[in-house]
């Protein structure tokens, strides 16, 4: 194996830009070669690529966003994209690909693998839903940025004795949501794994104003619904003075968080150890804290597990 092709492919993540530098620079420690495809996917048919030089990865561990572009580019669901893009690699003579993504990007992994081409997978999505790992690159950063907007948000709910519903990103994971709403001791987390029942969650607010609690934060998970509708409803059961909040895509960008940074870097070094063991067609993960791969496939076949104790936790703990 002598050239690594490196690509971020769906919603960017804060952290891509570390596990790129990371991925590049131990295949250079190793003697190899670098190659960078641009816009995901989309890059890898149209042949976007490019070889990375050490100095291009200066400055970047540090950098939301990716430097690599990223791209939703459904097309590539087809088998006519996947042949193309396997010959673009093949043209530059690029032995096997680090893909940087989310749930959807590891489709696109596979369907390579099933081609025979060596391809790895690493987890980089906001959303934390991706199964064998315990964190994607992306979520704490994601997390922390929700929880200042949060606590901004917090200030305005205590001043004015109102009720704030905040919804979090997270496609159809509750993740995001349970760990901002912990964090900012929300009165209700709402979530699509778990049932929830707006007349309990409105009981509970009424219950904590009666208590001396001044005002309320609800923190949405957008595979729920969205904000506004939530109000609407909550707005049923009593007078909350209520307004709705979007957090939206400012919670996807922004300077990495050190777990993530560290995250990113652990895991795309050991995504080059596994391609020079000769392995691929596998997703990194971490499991408590020790680096892990698994099958591609298997991801398929598995769902992923959040951790619903949190949600539980915030429960027993925020009533007044
Ligand atoms: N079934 C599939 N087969 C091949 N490629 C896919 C498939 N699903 C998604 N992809 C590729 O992965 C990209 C990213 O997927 P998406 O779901 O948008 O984001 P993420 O990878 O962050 O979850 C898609 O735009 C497409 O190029
Ligand atoms: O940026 P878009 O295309 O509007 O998509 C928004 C979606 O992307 C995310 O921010 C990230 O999701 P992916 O990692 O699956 O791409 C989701 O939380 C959100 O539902
Ligand atoms: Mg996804």
């Amino acid at each position: 194996m002598k050239r690594i092709g490196i690509l971020t492919s769906g919603g960017d993540a804060p952290g891509m830009n570390a596990a790129v530098r990371a991925v590049a620079r131990k295949a250079m420690a190793e003697g190899l070669e670098a190659y960078g495809i641009n816009y995901g996917f989309a890059g890898l048919v149209a042949g976007d690529i490019h070889k990375i030089e050490a100095a291009d990865l200066d400055g970047v561990v540090n950098q939301g966003g990716t430097l690599l572009y990223s791209a939703r580019y459904p097309e590539f669901a087809h088998e006519e994209g996947q042949l193309k893009g396997i010959e673009q690699l093949k043209r530059f003579g690029i032995d096997a690909l680090v893909v940087i993504g989310g749930d959807g990007s590891y489709h696109g992994a596979l369907r390579l693998t099933e081609h025979g081409y060596n391809t790895i997978g690493l987890p980089g999505t906001i959303d934390n839903d991706i199964p064998y790992t315990d964190f994607t690159i992306g979520f704490d950063t994601a997390v922390n940025t929700d929880v200042e907007a949060l606590d901004r948000i917090y200030d305005t709910a205590h001043s004015h004795d109102r009720t704030f519903v905040v919804e979090v990103m997270g496609r159809g994971a509750g993740d995001v949501a349970m760990w901002a709403g912990l964090s900012v001791g929300a009165d209700a987390i709402v979530i699509p794994e778990l049932d929830w029942d707006m007349e309990t969650i409105a009981n509970k607010i009424k219950h904590n104003r009666a208590n001396g609690h001044r005002c309320n934060i609800v923190v949405l998970a957008e595979g729920v619904m969205g904000a506004d509708e939530f109000v609407e409803k909550l707005s049923q059961y009593g007078d909350f003075d209520a307004r709705a909040n979007t957090i939206g895509h400012m919670q996807r960008g922004g300077r990495p968080t050190a777990k993530d940074r560290v995250l990113a870097s652990k895991m795309g070094a050991y995504a080059v150890e596994l391609l020079l063991d000769g392995k691929g067609g596998l997703a990194v993960g971490i499991q408590d804290n020790q680096l892990v791969n698994h099958d591609i496939l298997d991801l398929f076949n598995s769902k992923h597990k959040a951790e619903l104790s949190l949600s539980k936790l915030n429960e027993d703990i925020s009533f007044n």
